[in-house]
């Protein structure tokens, strides 16, 4: 449905993204993920047909996004980071506004307005004049607005950011809702977002996609991902020539590390498994007994997103080869300014 390939944006000098590749199935919702100014604006503009790309194609229901930047608006759904609304418009007005524009007929436009309103909980304020409504509701008309004309793929740019958390839960759900019926690419920096949310994760940094695929398996490919937490008690020099040492001799085990405490003779272990391995706990445990070590707690532990997203965002390391990895790409462009009106 959606098919991005070597996509390069350079404003001016300065190169936004570079080289990106990624694709999202029909009925996907894809996560993009990244820190601030990484890209993910920049890529999504391009895949709505509102900003031309330096390099590269990218594809949105079979039409090419900047020779049929037309056909794309039509298939196309947008919620742009600030929602483009005409706020002395009510919210039914506006909505049979954009379907007009978007090239809904004329006698489809009611069932379709009704429809957006009805899924986007809008209907005890579709008569309220949009400048009225809460943040929130205006959240809600922005995606409204971007699925008024029932397009197959959505966009949507960071759209939980200024919500209270009930409202975050609202549109997460409505989000949710939507998949299935319709791609869906949401961007955001919010972690717990991509993982409730998404059944695929491309990671994006410094203008290149660094990862992509399902939360789970970035979190199994991990260095360092799962593994047991220990906490044990005995003499520091005992815990470094014995234990650590008869820990790191068991299967699967990548790694024993030791983190600070502050009660002395009181340690605190991670023991790492192979990437894509796991560890037999009840072999930690003999092997801590048989040290002569006490053991006061043992739980196991599991990589999570953020470690995903720090080791990915921090170092730019690579995964492994079922991860989507990006090369060097090389691009020129025109400065751009995001342009007034895009959801229209
Ligand atoms: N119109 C512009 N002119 C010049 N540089 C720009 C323009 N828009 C974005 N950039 C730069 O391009 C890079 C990518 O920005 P972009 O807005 O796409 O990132 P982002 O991931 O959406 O960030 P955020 O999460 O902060 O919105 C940044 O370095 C940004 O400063």
């Amino acid at each position: 449905m959606i098919e991005v390939e070597h996509l390069s944006k350079v404003y001016g000098s300065t190169p936004a993204i570079e080289d990106v590749t990624f694709a999202v199935e029909p009925g996907e919702i894809l996560g993009f993920l990244g820190p601030n100014g990484a890209g993910k604006t920049t890529t999504m503009r391009i895949l709505s047909g509102y900003l031309p790309a330096s390099a590269g194609t990218a594809k949105v229901a079979g039409f090419e996004v900047h020779e049929n930047s037309m056909a794309v608006r039509k298939h196309i759904g947008y919620l742009p980071e600030t929602p483009p609304l005409y706020t002395d418009m009510t919210v039914e007005g506006f909505l049979h506004f954009v379907a007009r524009i978007k090239g809904v007929n004329a006698g489809d436009r009611p069932n379709r307005v009704q429809t957006a309103i009805k899924r986007c909980n809008l209907t005890e304020k579709s008569q309220t004049l949009i400048r009225k409504l809460s943040k929130g509701y205006r959240q809600r008309v922005g995606i409204a607005q971007a699925i008024v004309h029932d397009p197959p793929a959505i966009i949507l740019d960071e759209p939980t950011v200024g919500l209270d958390p009930r409202q975050i839960a609202e549109v997460r759900s409505l989000i949710k809702n939507l998949a299935g019926d319709h791609t869906v690419i949401l961007s955001t920096h919010i972690l717990p977002e991509v993982s409730m949310t998404c059944d695929r994760i491309a990671i994006i940094n410094k203008g290149r996609v660094v990862a992509t695929n399902t939360p789970e398996n970035l979190m199994a490919q991990l260095t360092g991902g799962s593994g047991y937490e220990l906490e044990v008690e005995g003499d520091a020099a005992d815990i470094q020539s014995r234990l650590v040492i008869f820990l790191q001799g068991l299967p699967n085990v990548k790694l024993v590390e030791q983190a600070p405490s502050d009660v002395p003779e009181h340690h605190k272990l991670r023991v790492i498994a192979e990437s894509g391995t796991e560890l037999v706990g009840r072999d930690i445990a003999k092997t801590v007994v048989g040290a002569g070590v006490g053991l006061y707690e043992m739980r196991r532990s599991q990589a999570t997103l953020e470690d995903v997203f720090l080791e990915l965002t921090t170092e730019e390391k690579p995964l492994d080869a079922a991860t989507d990895l990006e090369s060097d790409g090389e691009s020129e462009g025109e400065e751009a300014e995001p342009s007034a009106g895009e959801a229209a």
